[in-house]
């Protein structure tokens, strides 16, 4: 699992460390493990040229003291304060290794800027010094300390001008900009610093492929398919029946005994058709609603609502979310959804995803997904987890409408909602990652990667 703490329970762990070490020792791991992954950057010390941004802060000292480290490897290392009150030690630890502090000299090329103009003390938006000073090192590769300067660190909101990092490399944990959008796309590869912290229950986080496994309905030897669950998909209508394919194709994963299909009888025949093992009305443990429904919709869910068992409400439904509240249910709504949902503006559930995606898990007292590059799934007094497999190349018409039907067959085979919702997310971009293999994919790849994405978490 990766973890992600906000900056106060960050900062309450780094209390009771310090008082445990000697002085400066923190921050001597912080910057030899942040030179370590500058050294693996630029393939070597040697002939490296390398400009520090240096703030008024402890980011400032660790970009000071990687510095001292990658000055004795042989960089170039130039310092450019921009606060008279930078890292003493720091600015007394580089020049002694041999790096020049002052203004940058205008004729330089540099291979690198390590930013360490704020960190997790910084307040967005970045002053105007420090905004000029990216502007001057524009197109020059950052590996930025902690945290890219300028993003929001315990909301992964933007707010202004702020670094653009190839690799960020952070202490102790993860925080959340780290893992939630906009701010998790500005920070390129995310490397973790093992500092020793002890951390508390985090605010956010994702599974890796372990948990995933871990989580996963495995059937035993004693295994049969209504007893591994049985998933019932209401989706798509005259208007749209690829929608009820592609979400029966997703509810077919294998992953629950048995699908069943209710909707428009002509769209009945091509399901029939397409999945000879998905069979009609009857018991269920899972319903999933909604996915190309149009005006049958509301219907569908009322319908699905009284045989009482875990939902998922996507695409059409999701205007009647009302009537899953407080249930066990999965509302998948894309950012455009989730702003009708709560009357908001999409540009703003795009600026403020976390945000939005709690607000949302608060009203409706329902696991709320909000899908992305980056999901999130959301329940009230759990930590929100963020889906970090995937490929922009998933952003393809009908890939949610797998996704609903494999949520849905993950709920019908027994999982809660919440685990539903972030196993089903993760599955879902590892199979459009391996479908996808660096190039386009339509949405029913997704669903026929499923099985063998699953495979592979148990060798
Ligand atoms: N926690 C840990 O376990 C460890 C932490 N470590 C490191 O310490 C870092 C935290 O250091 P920190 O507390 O000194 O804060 P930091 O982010 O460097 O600077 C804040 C200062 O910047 C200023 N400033 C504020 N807003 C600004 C803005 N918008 N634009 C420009 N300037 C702005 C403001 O100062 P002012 O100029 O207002 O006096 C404020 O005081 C952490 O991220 C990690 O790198 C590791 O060494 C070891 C383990
Ligand atoms: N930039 C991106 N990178 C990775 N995945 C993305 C990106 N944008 C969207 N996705 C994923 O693509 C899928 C699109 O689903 P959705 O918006 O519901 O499309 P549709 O309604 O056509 O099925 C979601 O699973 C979403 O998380
Ligand atoms: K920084």
């Amino acid at each position: 699992m990766i973890r992600a703490h906000t900056v106060e329970q960050v900062r309450e762990a780094e209390a009771t460390l310090l008082a445990q070490l000697p002085e400066g020792a923190l921050m001597q791991r912080a910057a030899y493990g942040l030179a370590h992954a500058v050294l693996d950057l630029l393939g070597g010390g040697y002939g490296r040229r390398v400009l520090l941004l240096v703030g008024s802060g402890d980011n400032g000292g660790d970009a000071l003291y990687a510095g001292a480290v990658l000055a004795r490897r042989g960089a170039y290392v130039e310092a450019w304060l921009l606060s008279d009150r930078a890292h003493a030690a720091g600015v007394a630890a580089l020049r002694r290794a041999g790096g020049r502090v002052g203004p940058p000299q205008p004729s330089r090329s540099w291979d690198v800027v390590l930013d360490g103009i704020v960190g997790i003390g910084g307040r967005p938006p970045l002053r105007d010094d420090a905004a000029a000073a990216l502007e001057a090192v524009a197109g020059v590769p950052v590996v930025a300390v902690d945290i890219p300067s300028g993003v929001d660190v315990d909301t992964g909101e933007l707010a202004g001008p702020h670094v653009s990092a190839a690799v960020t490399v952070t202490f102790g944990t993860h925080k959340i900009a780290h893992l939630v959008d906009p701010a998790a796309a500005e920070c390129g590869v995310v490397h973790l610093v093992d500092i020793g912290l002890d951390l508390p229950e985090p605010a956010l986080e994702a599974l890796q492929p372990a948990d995933v496994a871990a989580l996963l309905p495995v059937p035993g030897g004693q295994a049969q398919k209504y007893a591994r669950g049985v998933v019932g998909v209401r989706a798509g209508s005259a208007a749209y029946p690829g929608a009820a394919l592609l979400s029966v194709a997703g509810a077919a994963s294998g992953l629950a005994g048995m699908v069943r299909f209710v909707g428009d009888p002509t769209v009945q025949d091509r399901v029939r058709a397409a999945f000879p093992e998905v069979v009609g009305d009857g018991r269920v443990q899972a319903w999933v609603v909604g996915s190309g429904s149009d005006d049958s919709a509301e219907d569908a869910l009322r319908a699905a609502v009284d045989d009482d068992v875990p939902l998922v409400v996507d695409a059409d439904a999701l205007a009647f979310a009302d009537l899953a509240s407080g249930r066990p249910a999965v509302l998948t709504p894309h950012a455009g959804e989730l702003a009708a949902m709560l009357g908001a503006d999409r540009a703003a559930v795009e600026a403020r995803p976390l945000h939005h995606v709690r607000e949302a898990a608060d009203r409706y007292a329902a696991t709320v997904l909000l899908k992305g590059r980056h999901t999130l799934v959301a329940e009230r007094d759990r930590p929100v987890r963020a889906t970090t497999s995937g490929t922009p190349w998933l952003a393809t018409a009908g890939a949610g409408d797998v996704l609903g039907g494999l949520v849905g067959a993950l709920l019908a085979a027994g999982l809660a909602p919440y685990d539903a919702a972030s196993v089903g997310s993760w599955l879902h971009g590892a199979a459009a990652t391996f479908a996808s293999r660096g190039g386009p994919i339509v949405a029913g790849d997704v669903a026929r990667a499923l099985p063998v994405v699953t495979a592979a978490l148990h060798p």
